[in-house]
């Protein structure tokens, strides 16, 4: 017999039957405790998971005694209870490198957009003010050439190390856990101390995971440390950042602009004091959002799942010493 799964995420059809030819698979919207007790039989009986960003904690756990595995469509796993996983030996998948490039691409936009006001001035041509020849309220800031900080060197910080590197001639200052010979040998990034690296950045940009030790990690000391002319980038999480202190640095003039991927609410609320600062570029968590990477992050979690519920748990596994 087909072991059986619960889908909590809508897939594109080739998928969908994929994972068909190897579970029964039960479809459900969300993992919202209503949706669990209308489903309660299939929850019960599930040996797999598979979806992305709803939270799985010990309470949702509970409900699925069967289960063994879970794969979730993204490489953050925040949301995840690790610990609870770890408690019931259940394996934890994600889906690190597809998208990767992805994502660095992302960060690029934001420190590309934020720096020469590309949205800003784009939705004054829209709005009928280039009526004459632009002055000085219109212009940017160079990209090129300024300095990049990075929080957190893993896969995307490397990437974006690269393109920052090559393709527009930035000094690369790094923090990270350890040091990362690749990326010295690579791109002459240096490592510093945070503290450095703050002070002296033009781009500072944030490519950490979400963890007790990051959780507010960047707030009113640290924005008071980055130069007046800095532009921060947020491609993380968004409670790595305290946003009220963004918010008074970007008010008071401490930073010079921000471009933002993620916030601390999802979706952010219409009335954050964000969406009125004509400095901030915000953008809907679109890090890894195109087709391809999509897709391929998709099928990267749908094989997750068939590995690790057949006991392969050699790459993409989160937590492989859970067997054994
Ligand atoms: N905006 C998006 O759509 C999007 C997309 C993908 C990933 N992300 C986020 O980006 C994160 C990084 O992804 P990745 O694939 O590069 O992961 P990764 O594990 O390769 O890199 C994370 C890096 O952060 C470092 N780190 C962890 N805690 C640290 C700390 N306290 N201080 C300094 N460095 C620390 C790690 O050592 C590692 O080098 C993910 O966990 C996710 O939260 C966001
Ligand atoms: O972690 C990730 O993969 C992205 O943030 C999408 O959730």
């Amino acid at each position: 017999m087909k072991p059986s799964i619960i889908l909590y995420k809508a897939l594109p059809d080739d998928l969908q039957q994929r994972l068909a030819e190897h579970f029964t698979v039960t479809q459900v919207a969300n993992l919202k405790p209503e949706t669990v007790q209308q489903h309660a039989e299939a929850f019960a009986t599930a040996q797999g998971l598979l979806g992305s960003s709803e939270t799985v904690d010990a309470v949702l756990l509970e409900k699925m005694p069967q289960l063994r595995a879970t794969s979730t469509v993204s490489v953050g796993y925040d949301n995840f209870d690790v610990d609870a996983l770890n408690a019931r030996k259940i394996l934890l998948m994600h889906t690190p490198t597809v998208l990767t490039e992805t994502v660095a691409d992302t960060i690029m936009a934001l420190v590309l957009s934020s720096a020469r006001r590309v949205v800003e001035v784009a939705g004054r041509v829209k709005a009928g003010e280039w009526t004459s020849g632009i002055g000085a309220d219109w212009f940017g800031v160079d990209v090129h050439h300024k300095t990049m900080g990075i929080i957190g060197m893993g896969r995307i910080g490397l990437a974006l190390a690269q393109r920052a590197h090559f393709g527009f001639g930035m000094p690369i200052l790094y923090n990270a856990r350890h040091h990362h010979t690749e990326a010295e040998a690579r791109f002459q990034a240096r490592y510093c101390d945070l503290n450095t690296l703050l002070k002296e950045s033009d781009f500072v940009c944030l490519v950490l995971p979400l963890t007790e030790e990051t959780h507010h990690l960047i707030g009113k000391a640290q924005f008071a440390m980055m130069k007046k002319s800095a532009i921060f980038v947020n491609a993380g999480r968004g409670p790595v950042v305290d946003e009220n202190a963004l918010v008074e640095a970007l008010q008071n003039g401490e930073i010079h602009a921000a471009g933002l991927d993620v916030f601390e609410k999802e979706p952010l609320p219409v009335d954050s004091p964000l969406l009125s600062l004509p400095n901030v570029v915000a953008l809907p968590h679109i890090g890894s959002a195109t087709h391809e990477t999509r897709y391929n992050m998709a099928a990267c979690a749908v094989d997750n799942l068939i590995d690790a519920l057949n006991g392969k748990v050699e790459k993409n596994c989160v937590n492989p010493q859970v067997v054994g």
